[in-house]
């Protein structure tokens, strides 16, 4: 099995009739690690949310290690994962309380490698969760997510409010989860550095509908950003163009094959940031 996660179709409306998902679709291949990226409201958790089960779809189907996923199936669930910004671990237990019963909860629970996070977060024993900034509280919740031998890891903006040493040490954790090639992460984040540290996969979401997904390699080395006059933008093939948007003089457009465009046109440096402003802040054929 070499895709982790499939999601075909997946459509959302909550109630009063906003649709949130549309269409939704794309997989993430075992051994990588897909990097999500959209602006705020554009879909991220309720993607997640639907994809784990805790909010309900419309339409659309979510495949986990080749299996129709649905709430009743435990199996999968201890399978995955989750870190979220607000993971509800109960507020008056310490870590060493909330070790015992998330032994009780999960089959496959490895207090030792627990224990390890902790240490590594330099996490208090003692102090009552509740009592945790909101940085600590992230790393707890991530020191539970790798410590139930889960193969999918799903994390919601987890690097968020962590300060640079933390980030780097869990970027370094997440590389290391995957590197035996069996296992996968999907990482929703606003810092594009942190996608661009360690991503393999490249999802971006805009207004519930997935525009692009690639590969950190393929963009990088086929994709290229264009700096084009109106007349050249007409000459460049439909089929070529992921994005553009028009600037005052010039269009900057996003193709996803520099091959095929005449090399009379400019070509700009681009990184992950610029793709992700051209796409969100862009139009699309
Ligand atoms: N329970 C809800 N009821 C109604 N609308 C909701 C609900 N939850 C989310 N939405 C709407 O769904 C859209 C997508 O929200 P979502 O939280 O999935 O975005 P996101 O990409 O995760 O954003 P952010 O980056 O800000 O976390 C937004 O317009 C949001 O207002």
């Amino acid at each position: 099995m070499s895709v982790m996660l499939e999601i075909e179709n997946l459509s959302k409306c909550f109630s009063g009739g906003k649709t949130v998902l549309r269409d939704v679709s794309f997989s993430i291949p075992r051994g990588t690690i897909a990097g999500f990226i959209g602006d705020n409201g554009a879909g991220k958790s309720t993607t997640m949310g639907v994809i784990l089960g805790t909010l309900s779809r419309d339409g659309g189907s979510v495949k986990i290690f080749g299996e129709e996923m649905d709430s009743n199936k435990t199996h999968l669930r201890e399978d995955i994962g989750v870190v979220f910004d607000q993971m509800h671990l109960p507020k008056q237990l310490n870590i060493k309380q909330l070790g015992n019963v998330l032994r009780l909860l999960y089959k496959n629970w490895d207090q030792d490698i627990f224990e390890y996070y902790i240490t590594f977060f330099s996490l208090p024993i003692d102090k009552k969760i509740g009592d945790f900034s909101r940085g600590m509280s992230m790393k707890l919740s991530v020191a539970v997510a790798l410590s139930h031998d889960a193969k999918l890891l799903i994390l919601d903006e987890a690097t968020a409010g962590l300060d640079p040493s933390g980030r780097h040490d869990l970027l370094q954790v997440l590389k290391g989860f995957v590197e035996d090639g069996q296992r996968s992460i999907l990482l929703s984040s606003h810092i594009t550095s942190d996608i661009e540290a360690i991503a393999d996969v490249l999802i971006f979401i805009k207004a519930g509908k997935i525009l692009l997904q690639v590969s950190r390699e393929t963009l990088m080395s086929r994709y290229a950003v264009l700096q084009c006059t109106d007349k050249e933008f007409e000459q460049i093939e439909s089929s070529l163009v992921v994005g553009y948007q028009r600037k005052s003089d010039q269009v900057d457009v996003l193709v996803c094959d520099l091959e095929q465009v005449p090399s009379s046109v400019v070509r700009k440096d681009f990184s992950i940031d610029d793709v992700t402003l051209l796409l969100m802040r862009g139009e699309h054929v």
